[in-house]
């Protein structure tokens, strides 16, 4: 009797399907993605990369649901999330994404430890933040341990570094235990060494914990640490390297 081989197939976890997205300008309007298709598996590293104006952000912003494409959908698993209600896209949005980009958008009033419990004060009510203020905080000073702040834990974002701010936005981004993280230009404001390091910290979320990563980028060295890089090119994808 013959064997039947285990192929163990890739699960999809995030994907566009023939998008097109064209801004409204006034009258005009402008194109710029073109029946992309992208499939991100669960637990992937994917890097995005293409010339400035290619549709990057874009894409990334509506496979996070914070825009809606104009033609075509998004499958979160094995589910069209595009077309959800408002709410039910917020509620998806805030569960199963964590974002971080190339600013940081930190809030300058807050401390870090504030900043990075700011998503589950917006979450949950207050009464239900108060409640369990405790074991956030200590989830907070864990997360900021792990991505190597824990000795900033009071200062405001003015008085961190650019390495620094980014870790702060990255333990923000992980507090509410997203599925897949998406990454706009998170080492473009950064040195080649602190961006390095930046990198390290997102491989090791990935290859560790199994975190499913989408990152934007215009920097081939930083795509090439990804899993597998993918360009944008007039408005459409193309494959390239995939990681041995
Ligand atoms: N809200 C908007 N309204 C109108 N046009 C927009 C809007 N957002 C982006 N665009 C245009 O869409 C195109 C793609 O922008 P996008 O930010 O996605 O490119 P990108 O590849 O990420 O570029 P960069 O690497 O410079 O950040 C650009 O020409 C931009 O001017």
């Amino acid at each position: 009797m013959e064997t039947a081989e285990i192929i163990k197939m890739p699960q999809r976890h995030i994907a566009a399907i023939a998008v097109e997205k064209a801004y409204r300008k006034g009258d005009h309007k402008i194109p710029v993605l073109h029946g992309v298709n992208i499939d991100v598996n669960r637990g992937e590293f994917v890097s995005i990369v293409g010339q400035s104006g290619s549709g990057k952000s874009t894409l990334l912003h509506l496979l996070g649901l914070l825009d809606a494409p104009s033609v075509g959908e998004i499958h979160l698993d094995s589910q069209r999330i595009d077309d959800l209600s408002a709410k039910s896209r917020d509620e998806l949005r805030n569960r199963v994404f964590g974002f971080i980009f190339q600013f940081y958008h930190l809030l300058p009033e807050l401390s870090v430890i504030e900043n990075v419990l700011s998503p589950l004060m917006i979450r949950h009510s207050l009464l239900g933040y108060l409640r369990r203020k405790k074991q956030f905080q200590n989830e907070a000073r864990e997360l900021l341990d792990r991505v190597g702040l824990s000795h900033r834990l009071t200062h405001r974002p003015s008085e961190l570094s650019g390495g620094e701010m980014q870790r702060a936005a990255i333990a923000r981004a992980l507090i509410g235990k997203p599925e897949v993280l998406l990454a706009d230009e998170p080492t473009g404001n950064l040195d080649a060494t602190t961006g390095g390091e930046i990198m390290d910290l997102l491989r090791k979320l990935n290859e560790e914990e199994g975190l499913t990563i989408v990152m934007v980028t215009h920097d081939n060295v930083i795509a090439e640490q990804a899993g597998r890089t993918v360009r944008l090119r007039e408005g459409r994808l193309e494959k390239l390297a995939e990681a041995a």
